[in-house]
């Protein structure tokens, strides 16, 4: 579904991206981890079109939405409202936001109240849900968990779940949170200094200790600090 091939990325004299290869077949759920300024978030706006690619290519077998960092919603604008710019480039018919609250009932009390008074866990479904209206093959996901509590960030994994077991939806996430991101995918890359330096089944992945000392403990957590 979607396929990179030794894909470069400057900004300026810097090397982003140096050489990325990853796959991600349809109805795959799979997480990109790393430390901060790994380019993660750099591979994502590069399948979106946001960054010009120096050399590489990047095949996606259907259509891709990005999940923005940071939710990006227009607080003054309803939550339903939100969800139908998803669509602003479909059809009319398609821009009907019922597929959205199907598959998070969470959202549909709220489809009336102004983006910006949800909760950080809301606003980060509606940015989803906004996503998801431009009915994508690809479902690409930056950071998901940020800022939020454990416990909202499970309740959307589960959604992600759902969305994938509904609609087939393939999924690429990036997450600080390596549990989390490892709970939901079965598969992983792990991306270090422009780089793919690990990658296979997430429960190998997992189990290596000293992958897991180097990538995925110590300069995994939230707030970019080294856990003990
Ligand atoms: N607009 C930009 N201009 C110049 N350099 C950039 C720009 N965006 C990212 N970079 C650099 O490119 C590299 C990769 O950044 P990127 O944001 O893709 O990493 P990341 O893995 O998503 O990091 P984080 O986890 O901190 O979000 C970093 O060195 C970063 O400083």
């Amino acid at each position: 579904m979607l396929h990179i091939r030794d894909l470069v990325v400057t900004y300026g004299a810097a090397t982003a991206l140096d050489g990325v290869s990853l796959d991600v077949e349809a109805g795959e759920m799979v997480a990109l981890v790393g430390p901060n300024g790994a380019g993660k978030t750099t591979t994502l706006n590069a399948v979106s079109g946001l960054v010009p690619t120096a050399s590489g290519t990047i095949d996606i077998g259907g259509r891709s939405a990005q999940v923005p960092e940071g939710r990006q919603m227009f607080a003054d604008m309803s939550v339903d409202d939100n969800l139908r710019l998803g669509a602003w480039t479909m059809p009319r018919r398609d821009r009907d936001t019922e597929r959205v609250y199907a598959v998070m009932p969470d959202l549909r009390p709220l489809r009336r109240q102004r983006a910006g008074l949800l909760s950080g866990g809301q606003q980060q479904m509606v940015a989803i849900g906004r996503a998801l209206m431009a009915q994508p093959d690809v479902l690409l996901i930056d950071e998901l968990s940020l800022g939020l509590a454990p416990l909202i960030a499970a309740r959307l994994i589960e959604h992600l779940r759902e969305i994938n077991r509904e609609d087939g939806t393939t999924i690429l996430l990036v997450e600080q949170e390596v549990d989390l991101a490892f709970d939901l995918c079965s598969r992983a890359y792990v991306l270090e200094a422009g780089r793919v330096v690990a990658e296979g089944p997430t429960d190998v992945l997992s189990a290596d200790p000293q992958l897991a000392a180097i990538y995925l403990g110590a300069a995994m957590t939230r707030d970019g600090s080294e856990s003990p």
